[in-house]
């Protein structure tokens, strides 16, 4: 074999060459390069002119193992000494394996994967503590243990392997499963709490088995925990499948709960300085309270008590199903489980202990400040950071048993469904275009770009582009929006960006909830939290005015979602949002804010004005004081044709 002393010195391949292009390679070569290389297609009969292909002559001798998939095309057609010719771009398709993320799931791939779940849901347990009475020593029940263990996890081990399944992290540890024994043991009700985003995730079925396995007096209820993030027709589609599916369950919203204690509190001290006017109805849910106390503001006062007067109407009729409890509520319902079957006498009561359990994060600790209406347990939003089990006197009926975040076996289709639940850490993350691409995929393009105040390139459809961006196009945009470039290379930081973008998803900043599993659509589950239907009225107004001026310039894209992203409407959106301001407070501007939402108010119902003003300054720390500057008439009177008084207040309410 002639070794390459030279590119220029390849023996048989040079003189190959030298054969085709001749050897005085100074004059031919860079005609041909000017020129092109003049071919004759054989079908047709016409001659036609190529580039010349930049290469050195030498690179076309050089041994491919591997081509990337135009290459490949090319070169076959090369090899089969036929030749093509393409009038123009668009007739040519282009299909991009770049546009499918190896990480993810196509739609059949996870009917597939769901299917297999299914067939192995009964294998899916908690382990047991083993049976034991007076006779048992503290270390035959320790070895006992370990062994259940044990036994447990291999069971589990060999579920997955065999069957290619995988898994939620689940618990491995054998003093977390003790104290999640001692909890259920001492519990009357055993409260497990779940994340209304995705309920059936963070459930574990057999949990509520061996609760019933253990006394069959013992209750069992799923806390769907965080519905101030689902719309009305979200929960109204959960109650009828944990109806049919006979699960009890209620909704709750330790965050809604929390700003009503919070307005209770204010109502108690009346920062107005006034008398204090209005009353907490507790029973209606509708916290009440006055901030403004300008004499000017009589005629708003009228209005505002009309809607209260309404808002009162529509609580009532709220369906039982879908409404969001109080934390009044979700005691008198810890009451209910009162168990008649201990001794309880005058002198030695017994109170009636909830057990709370439920995954690292799903607002346990948050539940329970709700519920004793002050901060006295710690409350983070890195899981696992409750780590023993803690009882908590609620009142002098009920003791609640808080048990530590712990992960229960499930079934999982991806390791990006795990880290978007926030059940895989985020900073531990490696691979980070899965979850990022999932998170591309549900959030629609315009929000994206509307919060972060960025442009999205995405791939034209006409060279392969799917009209949703893949999770490089959405990272890309974001760290050039934000400056994140690697140390010494200058290029976007994706895994910075994908850092951030997936806390944002995990946090509920950007919104997408999990239907039930009956055939919904999940795009089509969470189009409304994406509506214009949800942004505040003013908003709204503002748009619809802009609209009217606009003409409908663009085409409908491939589906609904595309069109609802890429509209002028959303163009306008976005223009009309980042003029007002930008940088991190853009977070706070979002073009929509499920809080005072529909969805944000336990009666369903949009919560009027001062009310919300108030809700606001609270969530943005604002002293709701400073609320009623910007928002008094007085300054609306001055300022109606859109002055920088107005405009503050657009921000604030
Ligand atoms: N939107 C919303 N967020 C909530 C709600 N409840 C909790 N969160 C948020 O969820 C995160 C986790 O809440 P925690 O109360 O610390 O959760 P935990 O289950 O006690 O977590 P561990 O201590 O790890 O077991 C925090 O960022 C909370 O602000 C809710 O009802 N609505």
């Amino acid at each position: 074999m002639v070794l390459a002393k030279s590119k220029n010195a390849v023996g048989l391949g040079n003189s190959l060459m030298n054969d085709r292009f001749g050897k005085g390679k100074g004059a031919d070569r860079k005609k041909v390069t000017t020129a092109g290389i003049q071919r004759i297609n054989h079908a047709t009969g016409e001659t036609y002119v190529t580039n010349e292909r930049k290469e050195a002559s030498w690179v076309k001798m050089r041994s491919v193992t591997e081509q990337a998939a135009l290459d490949e095309f090319l070169s076959t057609a090369e090899l089969a000494g036929t030749d093509f010719t393409a009038e123009k771009m668009n007739n040519v398709k282009i299909i991009h394996t770049d546009q499918k993320n190896p990480y993810l799931l196509s739609a059949a791939e996870e009917r597939a994967a769901v299917g297999k779940q299914k067939a192995h849901k009964d294998r899916l347990t908690v382990p047991r503590r083993p049976k034991w009475d007076s006779t048992t020593t503290p270390e035959e029940l320790d070895r006992m243990e370990r062994d259940s263990l044990l036994e447990w996890r291999r069971g589990l081990a060999e579920l997955q392997e065999s069957n290619d399944l995988l898994m939620t992290p689940f618990e491995r540890n054998l003093e977390v499963w003790r104290q999640l024994w001692r909890v259920i043991e001492r519990s009357d009700l055993v409260v497990q709490i779940v994340d209304a985003r995705n309920p059936l995730l963070f459930r574990s079925e057999d949990l509520e088995n061996y609760i019933k396995d253990v006394d069959e007096r013992k209750n069992n209820l799923l806390l769907v925990n965080k519905a101030d993030m689902l719309t009305k027709e979200q929960r109204q589609s959960w109650a009828d499948y944990f109806a049919e599916a006979g699960i009890a369950y209620k909704f709750f919203s330790a965050h809604l709960a929390k700003e009503w204690n919070e307005i209770r509190d204010l109502d108690e001290e009346d920062i107005s300085g006034r008398p204090k006017a209005l009353t907490v109805n507790l029973a209606s849910k509708t916290k009440d309270m006055d901030l403004v106390d300008d004499e000017e503001c009589e005629d708003e006062e009228e209005e505002d008590s009309s809607e209260e007067e309404e808002a009162d109407v529509e609580t009532d009729s709220e369906d039982e199903s879908t409404r969001i409890l109080s934390v009044d509520e979700l005691e008198a319902l810890f009451l209910d489980h009162a168990p008649e079957y201990h001794d309880s006498t005058p002198d030695n009561p017994r109170k009636t202990q909830i057990g709370l359990v439920g995954y690292p994060n799903v607002g346990k600790s948050s539940t329970i400040n709700a519920l004793i209406g002050a901060k006295k347990v710690s409350v983070s939003s890195t899981p696992g950071k409750t780590k023993h089990f803690q009882t908590i006197h609620l009142s002098d009926k009920v003791l609640l048993c808080d048990c530590p975040g712990l992960v229960f076996p499930n079934f999982a289709t991806t390791k990006a469904e795990l880290v978007c639940n926030g059940i895989l850490p985020i900073d531990q993350l490696r691979e980070f275009t899965g979850p990022a691409g999932l998170v591309a995929r549900r959030i629609p393009r315009a929000f994206l770009e509307a919060l972060y105040g960025m442009k999205i390139i995405t791939r034209p459809l006409e060279e392969g582009g799917t009209g949703v961006p893949t999770a490089d196009e959405m990272l890309t945009a974001y760290a050039k929006a934000r400056g994140f470039t690697r140390t010494g290379q200058g290029q976007p930081d994706e895994s910075r960006a994908a850092r951030y973008i997936l806390k944002d998803y995990v946090n509920g900043k950007l919104l997408f909830c999990q239907p039930p599993p009956v055939d919904i659509d999940p795009l089509e589950f969470n189009r409304e939290l994406y509506d214009e239907g949800h942004l505040p009225e003013k908003r709204r107004l503002a748009l619809a005015a802009m609209e009217s001026s606009i003409s409908d310039q663009h085409s409908v894209a491939n589906s609904d979602m595309i069109s609802l992203q890429e509209g002028p409407k959303s163009k306008q959106l976005d223009g009309a949002f980042f003029a007002q301001g930008q940088g991190n407070s853009a977070h706070l501007r979002m073009p929509f804010n499920h809080k005072y939402s529909e969805q944000g108010t336990a009666s369903g119902k949009q919560l009027s004005g001062r009310k919300q003003k108030t809700m606001a300054a609270l969530e943005k720390d604002i002293d709701p004081n400073d609320v009623k500057l910007l928002t008094s008439k007085k300054h609306f009177k001055h300022g109606k044709k859109g002055n920088g008084k107005r405009r503050a207040n657009y921000f604030v309410d």
